[in-house]
Formats: structure tokens, C-alpha cells, sequence
């Protein structure tokens, strides 16, 4: 069966016009991208999905919100944040797509953003400047996803969650222990967001082999920042020969790895990747809602909770979503000599990351 693939995802393609969204009322957005399969066509049926972003008027959260508007599954779009989330949803709201968009602010109107959500995406929190580290977030960051875990285990339990707020590493061990507290964690409904990484190793990769970009997949494994993230540029496909020298790999896993600063360093102060993100997530979204519909053979890579490598409790790889969230982690494909380097680097830090998370959570 052929795997519904990230690179496959054509954002705006993927739901075409409104008169064709229309016409083709029971078939997935997706569907028409040729990223599913037949059978998914047939077994797939559209059901209504209430979708939240928690951070909807920031950089990230305000286009992410426009291609979830634009996607067929999402039938009612809640969005929250904490300031000037009112003109983002009338603008939005002025969109001809079907799905219905609300403005919710304030502690006192988060319940009701989430109340029968069945999916939640978290971009709330500050964004890197120039100089600093994904920790050095961790901060202000850790206390925002914290109270927003607790609302959400509060009013929509069975929800999958997408994190993408810094340092994704911690931030995605704090939700499950928020979760765990109020008794409603379930491993295969938190998710933290990696396909930014995949997304940036697709495009470098073609690039430099003069694919087109939407033909390649390279997987990435480990966590979401410096060295966590191991772009597995053996396992990548197609594969054109003459491949990648050792020097070539070394360099463009250094720059996978470092592409997250380059876009920090160029916005010169101003944040940090919000379009490529915003796309990143809505593909997550749009494969988690595919999954939750019943669409067979969605993957993607993703940071979970996973016993996938010993001594890592968290852990992104590549899963098998569905009508639950991950329904499988997929097994580790071969490492090269250099990808096992890669591993055994990032575990001080990984470890480091994911036990601060969990600590944070848990102090009094
Ligand atoms: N996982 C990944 O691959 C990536 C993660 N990020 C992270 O995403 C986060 C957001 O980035 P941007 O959108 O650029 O930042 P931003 O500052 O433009 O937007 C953040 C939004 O969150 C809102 N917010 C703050 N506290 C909140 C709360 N308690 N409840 C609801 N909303 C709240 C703010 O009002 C703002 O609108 C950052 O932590 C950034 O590091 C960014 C890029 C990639
Ligand atoms: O680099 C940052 O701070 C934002 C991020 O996670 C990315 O772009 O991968």
C-alpha cells in the first residue's frame, strides 16, 4: 500500500476551488493530490472536525489558521489567543470555504474554543531571537503549554494534540505529564511537531539533486533542535546516483539541523520561521485529520512518546496515523556509520531536554 507521504502535501491544490470542494463534497482534500490511496478514497468519509489553534493571531498562527480555513476536514475552526484574535477571524471569516471560524480570548473563553475539538494545535509562546537557543525559550514557554494542556484535558480529553511551541524537545513531556495528572493521557494523542525538518530536508535535498521537491522524503528522526535532529539522508528516496559524498552529508545534516537559525538569523530579530512552519503544521493537521477519518497508510515523522530507541522516552520517527492518532511507530529503518554518530550525540541533550519537561511539570 502507498503510503500517504509529507511530500506529497500541495497545500492549496489540495482543496482546489470552492466550487470543486463543492462538487466533490465526500472526497478528501488530500485525495485529489494522488498522496492517498484509492482504497482511502473509498473508506475515508468526511466527518465534522472541530479544529483549535491556541496562539492563532501570532506569526505562525495566522496562516497556519488560513490553510486549515482552506482545508475540507475542518468544518469549525477555533481560534484562540490571549490578544488581537478578533480581526483574525473576521478576516478569515470573509473566506468562501465552508468552515465555520470563531474568535475566542481570555482564560474565560478558552473552554469554549475547545469544547469538542478533535484536534488541537499549539503555536502559543514567544519565538527565538538572534543568539539564543530553543532553551533558552523554555522559560516562558514551559508555563504557557503547561495551562494550556491543563484546559485541554479539562474540555476535549480525547483530543490529538500538535505541539509546535519551543523548545518542542520539553514542551511535548510537559503536555503528557499535564495529561497524565488529570488522568486522561493517551501516548498516541500527543504529538509534537517535527515536519518542519522534514519539509526543510525534502526541499535541500532536492535542490540539490534536482528533484522536484514534492517527489522526495527524507525522514527525521531524534527531536526538534541542534543535534536532535537526524536527518536520515541514507533512507531518503529517490535515491540518484552518484549519491551524497561523506563531506556532502556531513554538510547538509549540519544545515537541516541549522535551518531553523538561518531563518532566525535572516528575520534579524524579528522571530522566527512562520510561513514554512504555518505549512509544515497544516500538512501534520491535514495527515492527523486523514488519519482520524480513517484513511489508511498516513505517515509521518513525529515526536512522541516512543520505546523506539532504549534511553529515550521521547523520541520522533516516523508513525502510522489513525482513527486513535499513532497507531504505530515504525520500526527504525538501517543507519549509516555517520546516523548512529548521530544518535549517540544527541542523547545527553535529548535526555537533558525531555527530563526538564517532565521536571517543570511536575514541581509543586
Ligand atoms: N516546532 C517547530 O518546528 C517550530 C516551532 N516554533 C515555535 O512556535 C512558537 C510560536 O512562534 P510564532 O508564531 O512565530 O510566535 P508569535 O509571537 O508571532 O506568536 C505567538 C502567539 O502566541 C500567543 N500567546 C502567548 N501566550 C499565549 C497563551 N497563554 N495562550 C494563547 N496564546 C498565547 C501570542 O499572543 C501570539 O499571538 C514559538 O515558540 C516558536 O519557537 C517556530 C517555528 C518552528
Ligand atoms: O528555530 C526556531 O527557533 C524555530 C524553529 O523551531 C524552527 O524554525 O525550526
Amino acid at each position: 500500500m502507498q503510503a500517504a507521504k509529507l511530500s506529497t502535501f500541495q497545500g492549496l491544490k489540495a482543496t482546489g476551488s470552492v466550487k470543486s470542494m463543492r462538487a466533490e463534497a465526500p472526497v478528501l482534500a488530500a485525495a485529489r493530490t494522488g498522496c492517498v490511496t484509492r482504497a482511502a478514497r473509498r473508506q475515508a468519509v468526511i466527518e465534522a472536525k472541530k479544529v483549535a489553534v491556541l496562539g492563532a493571531a501570532g506569526g505562525i498562527g495566522q496562516p497556519l489558521s488560513l490553510l486549515l480555513k482552506m482545508n475540507r476536514m475542518v468544518t469549525e475552526l477555533s481560534l484562540y489567543d490571549i490578544a488581537n484574535v478578533a480581526g483574525v477571524a473576521a478576516d478569515l471569516s470573509h473566506c468562501n470555504t465552508p468552515t465555520q471560524v470563531k474568535a475566542y480570548t481570555g482564560a474565560e473563553e478558552l473552554g469554549a474554543a475547545l469544547k469538542g475539538c478533535e484536534l488541537v494545535v499549539i503555536p502559543a509562546g514567544v519565538p527565538r531571537k538572534p543568539g539564543m537557543t530553543r532553551d533558552d525559550l523554555f522559560n516562558i514557554n514551559a508555563g504557557i503549554v503547561k495551562s494550556l494542556c491543563e484546559a485541554v484535558a479539562q474540555h476535549c480529553p480525547n483530543a490529538v494534540i500538535n505541539i509546535i511551541s519551543n523548545p518542542v524537545n520539553s514542551t511535548v513531556p510537559i503536555c503528557a505529564e499535564v495529561l497524565k495528572k488529570a488522568g486522561v493521557y493517551d501516548k498516541r494523542k500527543v504529538m509534537g511537531v517535527t515536519s518542519l525538518d522534514v519539509v526543510r530536508a525534502n526541499t535541500f535535498v532536492a535542490e540539490a539533486k534536482g528533484l522536484d521537491t514534492r517527489d522526495v522524503d527524507v525522514p527525521v528522526i531524534g527531536g526538534h533542535a541542534g543535534e536532535t535532529i537526524l536527518p536520515l539522508l541514507s533512507q531518503a528516496t529517490p535515491k540518484v546516483l552518484p549519491w551524497f559524498s561523506p563531506e556532502e552529508i556531513e554538510q547538509l545534516t549540519v544545515r537541516i539541523q541549522n535551518a531553523g537559525t538561518e531563518v532566525v538569523e535572516a528575520k534579524a530579530g524579528a522571530g522566527s520561521a512562520t510561513l514554512s512552519m504555518a505549512y509544515a503544521a497544516a500538512r501534520m493537521a491535514e495527515s492527523v485529520l486523514l488519519g482520524l477519518n480513517g484513511a489508511p497508510g498516513v505517515e509521518e515523522c513525529t515526536y512522541v512518546e516512543s520505546s523506539l530507541v532504549p534511553g529515550f522516552q521521547y523520541f520522533a520517527s516516523k508513525v502510522r496515523l489513525g482513527p486513535n492518532g499513532v497507531e504505530e511507530i515504525l520500526p527504525l529503518p538501517p543507519l549509516s556509520e555517520y546516523e548512529q554518530q548521530g544518535l549517540e550525540k544527541m542523547k545527553d541533550l535529548l535526555t537533558k531536554n525531555i527530563q526538564a519537561g517532565i521536571d517543570f511539570a511536575n514541581k509543586a
